[in-house]
């Protein structure tokens, strides 16, 4: 039988990021990573991978044998992009710069989806935020590049750290760029009827 209602989620992510965002907002989880391929399929739109991608980790873990399947699979992903180019995390210094580069003195838009599975049952939700960073100097660029801060974020910079001194202005969430949209979130597990500080029954 399916229960009413849910205390926690299991968080198909590799990501400290997402584990903080989540647990800002109250809710309990535990954590298995989903390992799937990433790569953009031709022709697809950027709201499109967002969500094909979260769809993919979250049906991972709802399919591996290791989960009990007692409680939905939260999953999310985040892309950076510009023109409609789809930036995801650099492999190489150069690929890093380049994205760097490409940043300076302009907007971004920021796609983050989040998406809970349980059973036959998946929900979606997304935001886009546009991001501004002011131009960079090839100084700023190769000094940034050297802290080792952009290596694992899409789009090659975290917003919540020292990239926070290369934005003048954002229009839309925070949480969303720094890869889990709480807002968004919130109205997922409302939704699935899972327990966190918003929904938790009263005493
Ligand atoms: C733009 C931006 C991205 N990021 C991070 C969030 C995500 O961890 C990462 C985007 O890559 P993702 O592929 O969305 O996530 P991930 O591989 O890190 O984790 P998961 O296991 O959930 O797939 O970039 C920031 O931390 N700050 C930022 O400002």
């Amino acid at each position: 039988m399916t229960p009413l209602s849910f205390n926690k989620v299991c968080l198909a992510s590799q990501s400290p990021r997402r584990r903080q965002l989540l647990e800002q907002i109250g809710v309990e989880f535990d954590v298995q990573p989903a390992d799937i391929d990433e790569s953009v399929h031709n022709g697809e739109l950027p709201q499109q991978y967002v969500e094909r991608v979260t769809k993919a980790k979250a049906s991972a873990i709802w399919s591996s044998p290791n989960y009990g399947r007692n409680y939905p699979v939260m999953a999310s992903d985040t892309a950076v992009v510009v023109d409609q180019k789809i930036l995801g995390k650099p492999q190489t210094r150069a690929d890093g710069l380049d994205m760097l580069a490409l940043l300076s003195g302009r907007s971004h838009q920021v796609v983050s989806g989040v998406g809970l599975l349980y059973q036959d049952r998946f929900g979606y939700r997304s935001s886009v935020t546009d991001v501004h960073f002011r131009t960079l100097t090839e100084a700023d660029m190769h000094n940034y590049w050297s802290t080792g801060e952009g290596l694992d974020k899409a789009g090659c910079y975290g917003i919540q750290g020292l990239a926070a001194s290369f934005i003048d202005n954002i229009t839309g969430s925070f949480s969303g760029v720094m890869g889990l949209p709480l807002y968004e979130t919130s109205e997922l597990l409302t939704e699935f009827s899972v327990h966190f500080w918003l929904n938790r029954p009263t005493a």
